[in-house]
């Protein structure tokens, strides 16, 4: 199943630098291992904001949200999601 997810970071303004360069490496690390295994199929940068657009490839509703809950910045983004489905005009036999 696709969903498309949209995450806004915001990590507190009182937060300690190491501690949240501590928390991005790690979620880099983490993001990084789920679009190798096919799971976040594409991760884009919003222009001009903290905040991302993703599609993520998943079995179901139950393991996107335990992929998403275990993002070490989690805490610190909001975060809406969109199920998607094949369009009938795609030409493209990977949308699913
Ligand atoms: O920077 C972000 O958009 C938040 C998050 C998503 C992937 C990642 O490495 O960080």
């Amino acid at each position: 199943m696709l969903f498309k997810v949209e995450m806004t970071v915001r990590i507190p303004h009182d937060m300690p630098a190491e501690v949240a360069a501590d928390i991005k490496a790690r979620e880099k690390a983490y993001a990084q291992t789920l679009q190798a295994q096919g799971k976040w199929r594409h991760l884009w940068r919003v222009a001009g904001s903290y905040a991302n657009v993703s599609i993520f490839d998943v079995a179901d509703n139950g393991e996107l949200q335990a992929l998403i809950s275990n993002l070490p910045l989690f805490p610190y983004m909001d975060i809406s999601v969109v199920p998607l489905c094949r369009h009938p005009s795609s030409i493209h036999e990977d949308d699913r």
